[in-house]
């Protein structure tokens, strides 16, 4: 179990986190949202130790990890996996030589054991033995991911950390990087943490979901719960991503003026006000609460 205790950071007196407390859910895929500049990146950085935290604890399974020695550090960082934004493969080796390197630095297994390995994980990323051979330049961005991907969990990690894995891929090549995402962690029964700006993600994927606001935790739920929100930033920040457009439910409502069961309450108010429809016929848009009179309401689209 990874805990964040009343974590903060500054960069010269500049408090970028200023004391975020969270549990990530063990065999779950747990997401970092939120807009640019508010504190993701520095949050995962110092989880996995590439930054110290100016105050506050990072427990591993209850172990403090800035005050642990460098053996003991070095004995978690041997069960963190990471996915860098970009995939960060090395161009001069191919495939299976950039799955194969994490083998290579840590452990003493002979070639054999390991190309076997190599091929476990790339069979599960489902890359085919045509793409051993080949290098970086010479595949798609998707196959890119899946290497990334494989050279991630090439160590059975219990931890594996994704930042940003949907960056520069088009939308059905994310959503298959997602689910194998999301597979690949009920079956490793892994913590993920994955940085995300992408709210497709968040609909599919979000086990647990903590809504990061200029350095602080502002909301937490998971993929159901978001919907029914409530908090004014974090719909203020669903509608900045163009939520509307993209999400499933969302789509449906747009498109045929339906509401889906789930969306009852929370985030259909501020959809209401938005496309300024009265799309649950209550004679209000938005919260009816909030209005003091009837709004001039237009009728909720055509099927
Ligand atoms: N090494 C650093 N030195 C000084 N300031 C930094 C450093 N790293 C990050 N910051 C500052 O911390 C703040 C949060 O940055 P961070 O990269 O965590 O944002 P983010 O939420 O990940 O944004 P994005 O979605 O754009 O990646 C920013 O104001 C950034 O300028």
């Amino acid at each position: 179990m990874i805990e964040l205790k009343d974590l903060k950071k500054s960069f010269d007196e500049k408090p970028v986190l200023k004391g975020v407390s969270v549990v990530m859910d063990d065999g779950k895929c747990n997401l970092i949202i939120g807009s640019s500049g508010s504190g993701k990146t520095v949050l995962m950085k110092c989880m996995v130790g590439l930054f110290k935290p100016t105050s506050g604890n990072v427990l591993y399974d209850g172990a403090d990890f800035v005050n642990l020695s460098d053996k003991e550090q070095k004995t978690i960082r041997e069960k963190i996996g990471m996915l860098f934004q970009g995939g960060a493969l090395f161009d001069s080796q191919t495939v299976e030589q950039n799955v194969m390197f994490p083998m290579d630095m840590f452990t003493n297994e002979k070639y054999s054991k390991k190309r076997e390995r190599v091929k476990q994980v790339l069979d599960r990323v489902q890359l085919k033995e045509e793409a051993y051979k080949k290098f970086p330049s010479e595949i798609s961005g998707g196959m890119q991911k899946r290497v990334a991907l494989a050279r991630a969990i090439v160590l059975n990690p219990k931890y594996l950390f994704c930042d940003e894995p949907n960056s520069g891929l088009d939308p059905q090549t994310s959503l298959v990087i997602d689910k194998l995402i999301h597979e690949i962690t009920k079956e490793y029964d892994m913590t993920t943490i994955v940085n995300t700006h992408d709210m497709n993600s968040v609909m599919e994927i979000g086990d647990h979901i903590i809504y990061m606001h200029q350095g602080e935790k502002e909301w937490e739920g998971n993929n159901k719960e978001i919907i029914f929100s409530k908090n004014e930033k974090l719909n203020e920040f669903i509608f900045a991503s163009e939520f509307l457009r993209d999400a499933k439910n969302m789509r449906t409502i747009q498109e045929t003026g339906e509401i889906p069961k789930e969306v009852e309450a929370g985030i259909k108010d501020a959809i209401e006000e938005k496309l300024n429809v009265d799309l649950d016929g209550d004679g209000h848009i938005g919260d009816p609460g909030k209005a003091d009179e009837p709004s001039e309401k237009k009728a909720p689209p055509k099927k």
